[in-house]
């Protein structure tokens, strides 16, 4: 078969590992031939692409980004856009089949190109980790990493000056990336979209730490809505496509818990850095059987599916399942972590 992959949405570090592992797979299982496409649906509604050849993805696991280049391009509203218009590129090009790495954007317009005919699979990425029907996606445990690393150095130089310190990470509307990498880094309180937390609470929390001599770590989501404010912070501007762009609460925060305590307080915006560089072993991993599981389903005629992680086996899934709604983080993960918080 003629393949053709494409990476769309925001990047995140195990794109380049998804792409290796499909295109060797394929190669020497199935001995399919392969395009990329160039900057997401984009690429494939213009017929812009290269050919992946084995020698084009020696080594790629370990880069971060994606070789393709992404975009937000709307699969529908491109002007030559299209269920009809991107299958008759894909017969020009002769194309029979295309994997689509995305997000929950991403991989609505694979579903419905799917749904619409289309020989389109998926493979879900995101570091914010918030897809149903998988377990996890890859970047996650990468932005772990890299915001768990971050925190570790806010404590030492929040300890020296006795200083508060917040952290303020990804995450869009749910707390995945707060949650893990706060509790990664110890952290004396986290503060996520999914559960209110009044100014308050935190100052009691901030107090409790500094009172026995601590420097106190706060770490909270982009999408963090606090008790009686109706939004999240999105003073950034718009995206591309009219949503906000979030971020900001961090500096909010530092600001509310300085002027209630009278503890001098940093804020730090990890920001793009938790989706830059290579990816863990762990992600390398995750992403690379995603990758052979998604040239399987090609294989399998699998249309409108993706690979998807449950427990330890990579799985099919139908898109249907993994674009409802948001994965959460449930209340009693976040109970069991503020056990911890404040003393
Ligand atoms: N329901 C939909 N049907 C078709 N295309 C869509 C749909 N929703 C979004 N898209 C397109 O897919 C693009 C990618 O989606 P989005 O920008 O949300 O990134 P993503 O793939 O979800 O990754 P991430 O949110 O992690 O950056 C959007 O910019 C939009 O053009
Ligand atoms: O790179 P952009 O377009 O600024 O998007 C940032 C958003 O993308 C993510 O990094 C991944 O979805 C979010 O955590 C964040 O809100
Ligand atoms: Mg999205």
């Amino acid at each position: 078969m003629r393949i053709g992959l494409l990476t769309s949405g925001g990047d995140c570090p195990g794109l380049n590992a998804v792409i290796r592992s499909a295109v060797l797979h394929g190669i020497k299982s199935f001995g399919d031939e392969f395009v990329g496409f160039r900057g997401g649906w984009r690429g494939l509604i213009e017929g812009d692409y290269m050919a992946l050849e084995r020698q084009d993805v020696r080594g790629l696991s370990r880069d971060g980004g994606t070789i393709l280049g992404t975009s937000r391009t709307h699969p529908y509203k491109h002007p030559q856009g299209g269920a009809e218009n991107i299958a008759a590129t894909m017969r020009e090009h002769a194309i029979d089949a295309v994997i689509a790495i995305g997000g929950e954007g991403t991989l609505a317009g694979a579903r419905r190109l799917a749904a619409d005919g289309l020989p389109v699979v998926g493979v879900p990425k995101t570091i914010d980790n918030d897809l149903k029907a998988t377990d996890y996606t890859f970047g996650f445990d990468t932005a772990i990493s890299i915001a768990t690393d971050a925190m570790d150095r806010l404590r030492t130089t929040g300890e020296s000056h006795h200083r508060c310190m917040v952290a303020e990470v990804m995450g869009r509307h749910v707390g995945w990336i707060a949650l893990h990498s706060g509790m990664a880094a110890g952290a004396h309180a986290i503060l996520i979209p999914e559960q209110s937390v009044g100014m308050e609470q935190v100052t009691e929390w901030v107090e409790q730490v500094h009172s026995r001599g601590r420097s106190p770590l706060v770490v909270v989501a982009e999408g963090f809505i606090p008790e009686g404010t109706e939004e999240a912070v999105a003073d950034k501007g718009r995206e591309a496509d009219g949503r906000p762009r979030l971020g900001g609460i961090g500096q909010w925060l530092a600001g509310g818990i300085e002027e209630r305590t009278g503890i001098e307080t940093r804020s730090t915006t990890l920001g793009h850095i938790q989706r830059g560089g290579n990816p863990t072993g762990y992600d390398r991993v995750l992403a690379t059987r995603f990758g052979m599981r998604a040239l399987d389903l090609v294989h399998e005629e699998a249309w409108g599916h993706m690979a998807s992680l449950r427990g330890t086996e990579i799985v099919k899934v139908d898109l249907a399942e993994a674009l409802d709604g948001l994965k959460e983080v449930p209340a009693e993960r976040y109970e069991e972590a503020q056990i911890l918080f404040g003393r």
